[in-house]
């Protein structure tokens, strides 16, 4: 009582996370945001206010949550609670609620089923011989092409092109079963899909917050088009999901492909119904099967091909670092023995490098938006019920603490003092953290490894003299390096 009594903050109970200047009707603190690098005023607002702080998007108060320790408590130690989504206007209204979105025991049931294909197809358990021979062969396919290109007298190569068509392939055969030639009309449809609707969302993602300035000419902020777009992809994937079914042939257990798993599993619920739970007829149907195909073709294709378009930008502004790497594959595989997974304690450089450059690019700043269940305290601070959470991975991955020297491309940070990789890789989080963390990662973490490597111990690159090039970062949806090409020497 005595404490109640003499102390404020017991008896009103913890504050909410305090919030920077500039909050006005309508645009909350939407306006104060640097359009083209929203990170760098969060971050300087992390500086300012802590590691919880509030803003609000219009009239929704976002709770930004920063660094290691905040992070661990709220998506490690509080992960049930902190594992739901925001209704984002954009994503529901275009995309519809397939995997990405959803939330509660039908996201749980949903991830745990995809895991366990993936993981059957090989893309969780770290190396599995399906996923890694099909990604060796897509690099054997890549090499081949950029040799011919070398041999036509075409040195000059764009980089997430060149990555496009293997890391396209590699998810192709694992969400549909099947590949692409790598030139083939159809793969150059799905490229332009891609880099179009990455543009739509784009432009479109203040409308998350603002929903009705889809209704601001001249064209709602790309609001309009893109729902056309979805409609198109929908239409494209029921399609492929009719077929399967006219054909039955995902009923062949063989078929380990994630759709062939899931219509087999939508059998499985619907034989089986009245003894099935609820929850399970919602999370199986048709609906959400085209709905997810076309998220994870979304999620992996162009994160990994902008990553790979930052590492060669960082290798050539860092030709000893480059250097270094060809010359530990060459020490520990000679020059033909393409560098695999299981290789990689024998060439640590190459696999600190990979590190180096998700850190500094740090392409996902903001992962996507969580949400609260219930009303929490974390670090002091009240977070109620149905908060919008975000995860400050900008600021997380740029910690001095944990990153000395931040702004430095330094490979090294992640070795120890024999060489090999550090154990503890404590706020290296490209991923997210906690229940909701990427479900491509070992595949992203593998195909980053295998390719980077393959296309290092053959090739040399260099800058086309003459082109400036720049390491700006600016926020295209991820953060995006800007267009560029580079030379490249067979060795
Ligand atoms: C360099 C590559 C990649 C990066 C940096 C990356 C990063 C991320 C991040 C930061 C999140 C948000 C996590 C959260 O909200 O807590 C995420 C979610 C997700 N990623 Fe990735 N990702 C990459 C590649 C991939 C690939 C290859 C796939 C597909 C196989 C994929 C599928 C997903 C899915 C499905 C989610 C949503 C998970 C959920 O909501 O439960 N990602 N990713």
């Amino acid at each position: 009582l005595w404490r109640w009594l003499t102390n404020k903050e017991v008896r009103d109970g913890p504050k909410l996370p305090p919030s920077p200047y500039g909050k006005i009707p309508l645009l909350g603190h939407l306006w104060r945001l640097n359009a083209t690098k929203p990170f760098a005023t969060i971050d300087a607002w992390s500086q300012q206010l802590g590691d919880v702080f509030s803003i609000y998007f219009g009239t929704d108060r976002v709770i930004v949550l920063s660094r290691n320790r905040v992070l661990k408590e709220a998506f490690l130690q509080q992960a049930a609670n902190f594992s739901g989504r925001p209704d984002l206007f954009v994503h529901r209204s275009c995309w519809g609620v397939g995997h990405v979105i959803s939330e509660g025991p039908v996201n749980v049931e949903t991830r745990k089923f995809l895991l366990t294909v993936m993981r059957e197809g090989g893309v969780s358990s770290g190396l599995n011989a399906h996923i890694q021979t099909r990604v060796d062969a897509e690099v054997g396919i890549m090499l081949n092409s950029i040799d011919e290109k070398l041999a036509n007298g075409e040195c000059d190569l764009d980089i997430e092109d060149t990555t496009f068509f293997v890391v396209g392939n590699v998810l192709t055969s694992m969400v549909l079963g099947r590949t692409y030639p790598h030139n083939s009309d159809e793969f150059r449809q799905n490229s332009a899909w891609l880099a179009k609707t990455t543009e739509l969302m784009h432009r479109s993602s203040a409308l998350t917050f603002l929903p009705w300035l889809r209704f601001a000419p001249p064209s709602g902020f790309g609001y309009w088009e893109m729902k056309r777009q979805a409609k198109a992809v929908n239409q494209m994937m029921t399609k492929d999901i009719e077929n399967r079914i006219r054909t039955q042939e995902y009923k062949d257990v063989n078929k380990i492909d994630l759709t062939s798993a899931f219509l087999r599993k939508i059998d499985d619920v619907t034989q089986n119904k009245g003894r099935k739970q609820e929850v399970e007829s919602k999370c199986y149907t048709t609906t959400k099967l085209a709905r997810i195909m076309t998220e994870m073709f979304f999620a992996g294709i162009q994160t990994e091909c902008n990553t790979f378009g930052w590492a060669f930008l960082y290798l050539i502004e860092h030709p000893d670092v480059q250097e270094k790497c060809r010359q530990q594959i060459w020490d520990e595989m000679g020059r033909d023995r393409r560098p695999q997974w299981e290789d990689r304690l024998k060439i640590p450089y190459l696999e600190a490098m990979v590190h180096e450059v998700q850190r500094c690019a740090n392409i996902a700043p903001f992962a996507i938006f969580h949400k609260t269940f219930k009303d929490t305290v974390l670090d002091g601070y009240l977070v109620p019920a149905n908060s919008m959470i975000m995860m400050n991975l900008w600021s997380t991955l740029r910690d001095p603490e944990y990153f000395p020297c931040p702004e430095e491309f330094r490979p090294e940070r992640f070795l120890d003092e024999f060489g090999a990789v550090k154990e503890r890789l404590e706020s290296l989080l490209p991923y997210g953290i906690g229940s909701r963390i990427c479900m491509g990662e070992s595949l992203a973490r593998i195909e980053l490894f295998v390719i980077i490597g393959a296309l290092l111990q053959r090739y040399r690159f260099y800058k086309i003299p003459g082109v400036q090039y720049s390491l700006e970062q600016n926020m295209e949806l991820t953060i995006h390096a800007a267009k560029y090409k580079l030379r490249v020497e067979k060795l």
